[in-house]
């Protein structure tokens, strides 16, 4: 295969994304050509902030074609276009030929959460330690164990089913599920009775597949399934939404409950524990990577 690398100005990404699906590129990918750099910008949007923008001020395309001759071709005719105008053409690399399901699966490996507790991609072997996991694979929804905010919950989940028995998480609430990694989690820990919601319908269907896959009964869907009060309520979503959720949040903490919350920056501390503070004192529990684990209890 053939990858063809172009300069852009932000305005032309879409346009040139555009014609290179129109030219029948086997792939398109966006990177911000300063990245690694001083000039190196932040692209980000996060639910209740403005839509992050197209593409970054200098922007690097790079799509791929099956043959060199269709790579050559997209240059010519590219060029001839009025949108090409500030753009450039980088090169076109050959791409060697690899075993891309071997690659892609060696960057998943087995994730320990505590000694033994694991999560395993499926085509894994478990850990010899691992006296509980999840068996989970990259998908459409956020939580493969990977990211530090998903494992502190999981730390907490484990923590409180090791050290309060199997009934200590009681009726449990998964806000913001993505593949239902918290929920198979406190399944695993004990818990019953289950609600997994998320706005997204995808993060639904990838809970129960993963519900499924992982011998775990829990109720998936969408955040109007979630209704009255829990022993346990989880949240890993980002600090605006978590704080436009507070009401909602606490109001379903029964009494005695916990309340676990993630995706929280050490520095956004102290603005999650003035937004919950009418219903709830939340303290810092844990920290990895500059992510912090809040926890409040009624
Ligand atoms: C960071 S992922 C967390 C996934 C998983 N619970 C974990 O811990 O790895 C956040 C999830 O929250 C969902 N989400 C974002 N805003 C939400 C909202 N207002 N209500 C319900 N779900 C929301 C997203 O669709 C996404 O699947």
């Amino acid at each position: 295969m053939f990858e063809l690398s172009l300069l852009c100005p932000e305005g032309r990404v879409e346009t040139l994304s555009d014609a290179f699906d129109a030219l029948e590129a086997l792939s398109v990918s966006v990177e911000d050509a300063d990245a690694q750099t001083d000039a190196e910008q932040a692209l980000f949007g996060e639910p209740g902030m403005p839509a992050p923008r197209e593409g970054w001020q200098r922007s690097r395309i790079t799509a791929l074609f099956p043959t060199r001759q269709a790579a050559d071709e997209a240059v010519r005719l590219l060029q001839a276009q009025d949108f090409f105008e500030g753009c450039s053409v980088l090169g076109i690399a050959t791409v060697q030929e690899q075993d891309w399901v071997r690659l892609t699966q060696s960057q998943f490996e087995p994730v320990e959460i505590t000694p033994d507790f694991w999560i395993v991609p499926t085509w894994h072997e478990l850990p010899a330690a691992a006296r509980r996991s999840i068996r989970l694979d990259p998908g459409l929804a956020f939580g493969t164990g990977t990211h530090p905010t998903t494992r502190m919950c999981l730390r907490w989940i484990a923590r409180q089913g090791v050290e309060n028995g199997a009934k200590a998480l009681g009726r449990v609430l998964d806000y913001g599920c993505g593949s239902g990694i918290l929920a198979i989690g406190a399944a695993k820990f004990g818990a019953l009775d289950i609600d997994a919601v998320d706005i997204d319908p995808a993060a639904v269907e990838a809970t129960r597949q993963n519900a499924l896959a992982n011998g775990v009964y829990l109720n998936a869907g969408l955040p109007e399934q979630a209704q009255g009060q829990y022993q346990t309520v989880l949240a890993n979503i980002l600090a605006t939404p978590l704080k436009v959720l507070a009401p909602l949040l606490c109001a379903h903490v029964a009494e005695g409950g916990h309340l676990v919350l993630a995706g929280i920056l050490e520095r956004q501390a102290q603005e999650l524990t003035q937004a919950y503070a009418p219903w709830l004192s939340l303290q810092v529990a844990d920290s990895e990577d500059g992510w912090i684990l809040m926890t409040a209890r009624r």
